[in-house]
């Protein structure tokens, strides 16, 4: 069904040599050291996949969503960090600027993006993580100005991103207008009302930051609020419709570790031997193998079917489908593989126990597998599921 072009074959092949070269070699010093591999972004850069999918007219080149996962397969396969540091430059708040944000957001955000930096989105809350929408973090207009306050937690790139887009509710004269997104530039910021927050040090993917934000009496100019073609109380609803991409690029993440971690585990059936005869002689662990490389086939259909879907963004139902594929596959495929090597698979000179634990981030991350079902069967159901306690009968009402 999704047969590649000669195009994006080469650009596969592109993406690739780059990854295998450059990003698999340092993707176990990335994981120990948990530092920012600046190098490696300065050649992903280099190479064109940072803001590929911005329009032309910013600079980009207006590179479809498909064509973007097909290039962060291959870089998640040699390095998740590489993966995510794509998806992020490629996806989420680029695509939300690109399609909603005036020509000076758009431009401003594809001259950072362009330039090397990767983009942190700023949605959750400590008191908002999968209930995204009750989100307290505000902003209230003051002239030309807004003034946001609040706090977000597990920003990706927190104190290495310089553009931010803050999900924020917006008020005027105190009077609550709705959801809207706010681009600050961070080198451009005052600290001590952007503050950077403590880190969150995570179980995988380690070489990006995840960090508390704080923002205290933060001033953003009305001209970098993005508003959403539907206004701002459609706000939440648009900007999570962009989000939808980001959806696909984390699936996609996963789906590259797990391709990865199945590759080598099949090469190295080959070359284990007990009882006499290699390890890929036991019907036990073909079939494991046949059952992998099944589940990669289908969350790879499922996550190419989704890119291609939507007409700005993918659609709502095949992301959520396609992330819940891939993100649960992933887990599977790593421990699988892992179990292939045996004692030398949990050890840490393998590098099996770390894409097990850069895979774990995935039915967590972007919205959790069971949030995403909720998504999937509401639709299934065309019903409204609201999960808050008042929710039925809020709706039940006259
Ligand atoms: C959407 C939720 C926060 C649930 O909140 P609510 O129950 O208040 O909201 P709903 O009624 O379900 O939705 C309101 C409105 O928005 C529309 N909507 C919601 N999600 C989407 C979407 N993905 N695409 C398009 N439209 C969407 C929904 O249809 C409603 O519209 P109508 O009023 O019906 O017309 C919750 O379900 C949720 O999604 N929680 C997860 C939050 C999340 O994903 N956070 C990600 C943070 S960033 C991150 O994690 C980065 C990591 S990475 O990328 O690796
Ligand atoms: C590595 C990593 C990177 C991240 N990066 C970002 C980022 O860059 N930007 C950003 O804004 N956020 C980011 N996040 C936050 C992420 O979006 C949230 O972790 C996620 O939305 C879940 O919120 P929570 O962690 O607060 O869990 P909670 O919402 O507290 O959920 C706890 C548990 O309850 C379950 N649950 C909650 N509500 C329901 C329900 N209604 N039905 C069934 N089960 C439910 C969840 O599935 C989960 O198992 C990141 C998280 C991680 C782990």
């Amino acid at each position: 069904m999704y047969e590649l072009t000669k195009e994006q074959f080469d650009l596969q092949a592109r993406a690739r040599e780059l990854a295998q070269t450059a990003f698999a070699p340092t993707a176990a010093e990335t994981d120990r050291t948990e530092q920012y591999p600046w190098d490696n972004i300065a050649k992903l850069r280099d190479a064109g996949f940072m803001g590929m999918t911005l329009p032309k007219r910013a600079g980009g080149k207006g590179m479809s969503y498909l064509d973007a996962v097909i290039v962060v397969e291959e870089m998640a396969k040699a390095c998740a960090t590489m993966g995510r540091i794509t998806v992020e430059a490629n996806m989420g708040a680029i695509g939300a600027i690109a399609t909603y944000g005036t020509p000076e957001q758009l431009n401003m955000a594809a001259e950072l993006v362009l330039g090397g930096d990767k983009p942190a989105i700023c949605i959750s809350e400590p008191h908002a993580g999968s209930a995204a929408s009750e989100m307290t973090t505000r902003a209230d207009r003051k002239g030309d100005e807004y003034i946001l306050n609040g706090e977000k937690y597990w920003i990706t790139g927190g104190g290495v991103s310089n553009l931010h887009l803050i999900f924020a509710r917006v008020f005027d004269d105190g009077v609550d207008q709705g959801v809207g997104a706010f681009i600050c530039v961070r080198d451009r910021t005052p600290a001590d009302q952007l503050v950077i927050g403590r880190r969150l040090y995570a179980m995988g993917v380690r070489g990006i930051p995840e960090t508390h934000l704080e923002f205290r009496n933060l001033r953003v100019h009305k001209s970098m609020l993005v508003v959403p073609p539907g206004g701002l109380k459609r706000g939440f609803a648009s900007l999570m419709n962009a989000y939808n991409a980001q959806r696909v690029g984390a699936g996609t993440v996963a789906l590259g570790i797990a391709q990865g971690a199945f590759e080598e585990g099949m090469a190295y059936l080959k070359t284990r031997e007990q009882f006499g005869r290699p390890i890929a002689e036991f019907q036990g662990l073909q079939w494991m193998l046949a059952d992998m490389s099944t589940q990669l086939e289908a969350a790879r259909l499922m996550l190419r079917h989704a890119a291609a879907s939507g007409e700005h963004f993918p659609d709502i139902d095949k992301a959520a489908r396609a992330k819940i594929m891939a993100a649960e596959t992933a887990n599977k495929v790593t421990n699988d593989a892992l179990q292939f090597y045996g004692s030398s698979g949990y050890g840490r000179h393998n590098p099996m126990e770390r894409h097990v634990r850069d895979a774990r981030m995935f039915t967590i991350a972007g919205g959790t597998a069971q949030i995403l079902r909720t998504q999937v069967a509401s639709r299934l159901l065309n019903m409204k599921l609201p999960q808050t306690r008042d929710g039925y009968a809020a709706q039940a009402k006259p």
